[in-house]
């Protein structure tokens, strides 16, 4: 049989291994369904410092589905960066709708807020701006906060995540999702170590005990979409 996969022509990891699939995806089914201001956001923070880091489109746009479907109203999100998935959350939660956003970093932050006001939606987002754990052990001391969140987004410090699953699991209601951005890390989760370039290697061994703890993980069941830089759902059962 003919093999009409390119090979990739440049050493930019790609999870599908074919970035003309990639560009297929996100040109056919992402780009012409964006909102024009997560388009504008997005295009903004490109050129801003790290603008990498931004949630993927296509990632934000199976979160928006699943936002839907859930008809998730209470939310929380730790890393924000310019709030590009801050955004799409505020757009698919109803009017009263709260999301409680944390992030180290209010100077990104206030890179999308003129795109989050010009949306409506800035009375949706209790923008905190702390390291997440103290924040989240603060929100486990009052009992009234636990099992009542309908959706968590993590998408911060990557050796940080196991830590934040163990307090979200028990602030997020059974039912409710933990959505896990980065959790494939472009590929690089399996290259061996010595070929990924030494800067990377702590993201790739973090990513490795998340992934291996999210699968071992009774009080949850899981699915790891290839979707953007993978993006791991859980949702809660226990
Ligand atoms: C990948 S970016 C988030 C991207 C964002 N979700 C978006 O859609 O653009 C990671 C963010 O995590 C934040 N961060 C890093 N360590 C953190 C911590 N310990 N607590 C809270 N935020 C943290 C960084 O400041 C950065 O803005
Ligand atoms: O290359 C990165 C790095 C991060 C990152 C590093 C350190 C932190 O404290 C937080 C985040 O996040 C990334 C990311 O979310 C992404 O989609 C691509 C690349 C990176």
């Amino acid at each position: 049989m003919e093999n009409i996969e390119e090979p990739m022509d440049s050493n930019v990891p790609v999870i599908l291994q074919s970035e003309k699939l990639a560009e297929y995806i996100v040109e056919t089914a992402v780009y012409p369904r964006e909102p024009q201001l997560l388009k504008e956001l997005r295009e903004l923070t490109q050129n801003y410092p790290r603008g990498f880091m931004g949630t993927s489109p296509e990632s934000g746009q199976l979160m928006s589905i699943l936002l839907k479907l859930l008809n998730a109203k209470k939310t929380i999100e730790i890393g924000v960066f310019t709030g590009y998935s801050l955004l799409l959350t505020a757009l698919n939660i109803p009017l009263d709708g709260k999301i409680t956003a944390i992030d180290i970093d209010r100077k990104a932050y206030e890179v999308g807020l003129p795109f989050i006001k010009k949306a409506g939606v800035e009375h949706k987002i209790d923008f905190i701006e702390s390291p997440a754990l103290p924040i989240l052990d603060k929100l486990l001391q009052d009992p009234s906060n636990l099992g009542t969140y309908d959706f968590a987004f993590i998408d911060a410090d990557k050796w940080s995540y196991v830590k934040y699953h163990e307090r979200l699991i028990n602030l997020v209601k059974v039912g409710g999702l933990l959505v896990y951005d980065d959790t494939l890390l472009g590929g690089f989760v399996v290259w061996p170590e010595q070929d990924v370039e030494a800067s990377h290697r702590p993201y790739r061994k973090a990513l490795i005990e998340v992934n291996d703890a999210l699968a071992t993980d009774p009080r949850v069941e899981i699915a790891l979409a290839s979707v953007g830089d993978g993006l791991t759902i859980c949702r809660r059962i226990a």
